[in-house]
């Protein structure tokens, strides 16, 4: 369907009607969970009705490996075109699973990040320095599985996918429990209320998480924050100013470096007293070469601008270094 018609469709039903916001979201536990947080919120911020959507995405039909799926958006696709098509007005995603790509006729805020650290969680409530010798440890990110063995050379890296229990039970007696530690992101875990299958919040040093981990993008028509003005206030409150400058550094180091979601690349921006900072690696995913940099800028809030520029000059470091030879 043709943008311009759309937007035109949807200002008539906005003027003439406050029917309850629509809120799309994946049908996992995961994302159900986050929806259900913002949808608590824009009851809160606007008064209005909200009814949840759910929609099968391709990443919750096909089950090859998440890094051999190749493309980007496998989570998100579906979700944009029902925000396209007009069967929800709102869509939630988790930020790392957004493609950098700007996506013609949508926006999104960011609301505060959660923790954007990697968690291990072991069978045996170690920590990663203490995992015996060769232990097995389960993830199926490049990223996570290069800066394991940098970590640790000695371990046995095993590609896994699959929902948090299903990547938890791995672990567990409830499972298979044929692993000794899983890796995850600790936003995911926290938000599920699973905290306490954490056994190290792994360092961001040792550790640099997935661009946006951690955060949430809530996305809507463009137009939309033209014709309906709580759905716009309740955007603007929504948004935290710190968090979308620090994912825009983030994302705009993944996009210069053209790489995506499942890149052995990671990263992580934060705003302190004015100042931006990121640092970030890019690594080969059996850990045998990788790269470190980072930077800082002035910024003020909804500069983004600078946020971009600080990310891509991240990243041309890393490209003139011929990073672009691990992705
Ligand atoms: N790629 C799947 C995905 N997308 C977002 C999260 C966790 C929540 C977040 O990072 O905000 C996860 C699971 C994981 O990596 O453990």
């Amino acid at each position: 369907m043709n943008f311009a018609s759309l937007a035109q469709e949807e200002q008539t039903r906005v003027v003439t009607s406050h029917q309850p916001l629509r809120i799309g979201t994946r049908a996992s536990t995961l994302a159900l969970t986050q929806t259900g947080i913002v949808a608590d919120e824009i009851r809160r911020l606007t008064g209005r009705e909200v009814e949840i959507v759910r929609i099968k995405t391709d990443g919750d039909v096909l089950t090859g490996s998440l890094s051999q799926m190749g493309g980007t958006g496998v989570f998100v696709t579906a979700l944009r075109d029902a925000l396209l098509e007009g069967r929800c007005d709102v869509a939630v995603h988790s930020l790392k699973d957004l493609p950098t790509a700007a996506f013609e006729g949508l926006t999104y805020v960011t609301p505060v990040r959660e923790d954007p650290r990697d968690a291990l969680c072991s069978r045996e409530h170690l920590r990663l320095a203490d995992l015996p010798q060769g232990a097995s440890v389960g993830t199926g990110s490049p990223r996570r599985a290069a800066q394991l063995l940098l970590a640790r050379p000695d371990l046995h890296v095993v590609d896994i996918r699959g929902n948090v229990d299903t990547r938890l039970g791995r672990i567990d007696a409830s499972g298979p429990g044929d692993l000794d530690a899983v890796v995850l992101a600790a936003a995911g875990l926290n938000r599920l209320g699973r905290g306490a299958a954490v056994t190290e919040l792994i360092d961001l040093d040792v550790m640099a998480p997935a661009p946006g981990q951690g955060a949430l993008a809530v996305e809507c028509r463009t137009g939309d924050l033209a014709t309906d003005e709580s759905l716009a206030a309740a955007f603007a409150a929504l948004d935290d100013p710190g968090t979308h400058l620090a994912v825009t550094a983030e994302r705009a180091l993944l996009a210069r470096l053209e790489a995506g979601c499942a890149a052995p690349v990671g990263t992580y921006a934060s705003v302190s007293d004015g100042v931006l900072s990121l640092r970030a690696i890019v690594a080969r995913p059996d850990g045998s070469e990788h790269l470190r940099h980072g930077g800082t800028t002035d910024v003020a809030d909804n500069d983004t601008a600078r946020a971009v520029t600080l990310g891509q000059g991240v990243a041309d470091h890393f490209l003139a270094l011929g990073a672009a030879d691990f992705i």
